[in-house]
């Protein structure tokens, strides 16, 4: 991974609104298109209808034009990492292919690199949906 995903991230953390759990969040995706898209998490009053920053990065590379992930970063602050939580892996999953690459930073740099397979393995598929 270059360097500028994990700034990317990092300084898409910044933007995080954690006033709930004071646990800041950044992800930066490298799309098809060749742009770099970021979402940091987005609480609210009502815990439960806070978002993730790996959606809001999402949304970003689809409204941006982008149209697969790439690769993407995540990164949490306090040397804690974040691997991203099951809704979140699913919402990935929709843009990736099994071997995109995921990866896992805290604020040093990239601690764990994993596939998409690897966080959500033998994951929903149907036919029926088309
Ligand atoms: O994959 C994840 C998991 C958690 N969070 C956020 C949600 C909440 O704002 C905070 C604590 O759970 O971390 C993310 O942004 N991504
Ligand atoms: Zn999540």
């Amino acid at each position: 991974m270059s360097h500028d995903l994990f700034e990317a991230a990092r300084g898409a953390m910044k933007f995080a609104h954690v006033p709930y759990s004071k646990f800041p969040v950044g992800a930066a995706i490298r799309a098809d298109d060749g742009k770099v898209y970021t979402g940091a998490n987005i609480e609210n009053l009502s815990f439960p209808q806070g978002w993730c920053a790996e959606p809001t990065a999402i949304g970003c590379m689809v409204m941006g034009g982008g149209r697969k992930i790439v690769e993407m970063a995540v990164i949490a602050e306090k040397l804690a990492l974040c691997p991203p939580c099951g809704g979140c892996r699913q919402k990935i999953s929709e843009f990736a292919d099994a071997g995109t690459k995921i990866y896992l930073c805290d604020e040093v740099g990239v601690q764990k690199t994993m596939t998409m397979a690897e966080l959500l393995p033998f994951s929903f598929e149907t036919d029926i949906l088309g």
